[in-house]
């Protein structure tokens, strides 16, 4: 039997759009966006121990073991499974920013939820890991869809989306936004019109680029006016957007060599990269049907 994975990578998203279109009775908002899956990503070791005991191996800065949402997702995983015998160490390479809008934390928990599923060999589907996932968060079951996305719901309604091979740079404009400050805010509009997925692919039968907007940047560079610089910079050489809540303000290229040529610029006090647009999820293949 197989009782180690490791260097099991938990890739970043972006929201190439996300627009806002109402309110949920729980307070949780009802939203589209389009997921694209970038190669940029943390890395996850897991091992099965034989004591029963959930161990997360390494000290995350600004994370105690028991809020992390892989902990979380390795606990949750085996009550599902009525196996409270089952255990597991998990190390944690963080790569990826926190508050971000990259999804970091929900792509650890999606990666642990895959992994340890194999594993642990609890049999769990796709489908049955998605609706375990989504009591983490709400784009936990994205990163278990297996590839790009466009999300309806509070992000858990999915449907394939066929998007660019591009490249994306990425800045971190250095400050960390907590989501659901962005969601409360008075100053958020709720009431974008919904569109319908046949309304936004281009000729190749891919998302255009410009489709859209993302409904939080507005209230995110309220609050935070780093995100804003980052956004005007950028836009100097093409489209730039916030994903998710932000902080991270993309833009896409279609060539490598672009994406290089704009990071040479990129001033000192920002960290930036680049990633590429990936199609397939890099664990597809452990996804179960
Ligand atoms: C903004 C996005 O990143 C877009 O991909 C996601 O919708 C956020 O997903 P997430 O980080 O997994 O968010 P969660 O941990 O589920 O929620 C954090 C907080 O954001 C708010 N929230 C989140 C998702 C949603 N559809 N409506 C909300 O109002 C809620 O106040 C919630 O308490
Ligand atoms: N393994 C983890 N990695 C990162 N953050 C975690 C983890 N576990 C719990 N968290 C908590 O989740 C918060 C959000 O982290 P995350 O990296 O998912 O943000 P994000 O990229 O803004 O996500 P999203 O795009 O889903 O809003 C962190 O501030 C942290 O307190």
């Amino acid at each position: 039997m197989t009782v180690t994975l490791n260097a099991c990578p938990a890739p970043a998203k972006l929201n190439l759009f996300l627009h806002v279109t109402g309110r949920r009775a729980d307070g949780y908002h009802l939203l589209q966006s389009a997921f694209q899956l970038i190669d940029r990503c943390d890395s996850l070791d897991f091992a099965v121990r034989e004591d029963g005991r959930i161990v997360r191996t390494n000290d995350i800065p600004g994370v105690p073991p028991e809020s992390d949402l892989v902990v979380r997702a390795a606990h949750l995983l085996r009550e599902t499974a009525g196996r409270p015998d089952l255990g597991a160490s998990i190390t944690v390479e963080k790569r990826l920013p926190m508050g971000g809008g990259l999804g970091g934390g929900s792509s650890d928990a999606a990666t642990t939820l895959l992994a340890l599923n194999h594993l642990w060999q609890t049999g769990f589907k796709r489908q049955e890991l998605m609706d375990i996932g989504l009591k983490l968060g709400a784009d936990v079951p994205f990163f278990l869809f297996g590839r790009n996305a466009f999300a309806e719901g509070v992000g858990e309604a999915l449907s394939p989306l066929e998007t660019a091979s591009c490249w994306y740079v990425v800045i971190e404009p250095g400050v960390s936004v907590p989501t659901a400050i962005i969601f409360s805010s008075s100053e958020l509009t709720r009431d974008t019109k919904v569109v319908r997925i046949t309304d936004f692919p281009d000729a190749t039968n891919q998302i255009a680029s410009n489709f859209g907007r993302n409904d939080l940047e507005i209230v995110a560079t309220r609050h935070f006016p780093q995100i804003a610089e980052a956004i005007d910079w950028l836009g100097k050489f093409g489209k730039a957007r916030m994903t998710g809540s932000g902080a991270c303000v993309f833009c896409a290229f279609d060539h490598e060599q672009q994406a290089d040529e704009v990071l040479k610029q990129l001033p000192s006090r920002w960290n930036g990269w680049k990633a590429k647009a990936m199609q397939e999820h890099p664990l597809a293949h452990l996804l179960p049907s």
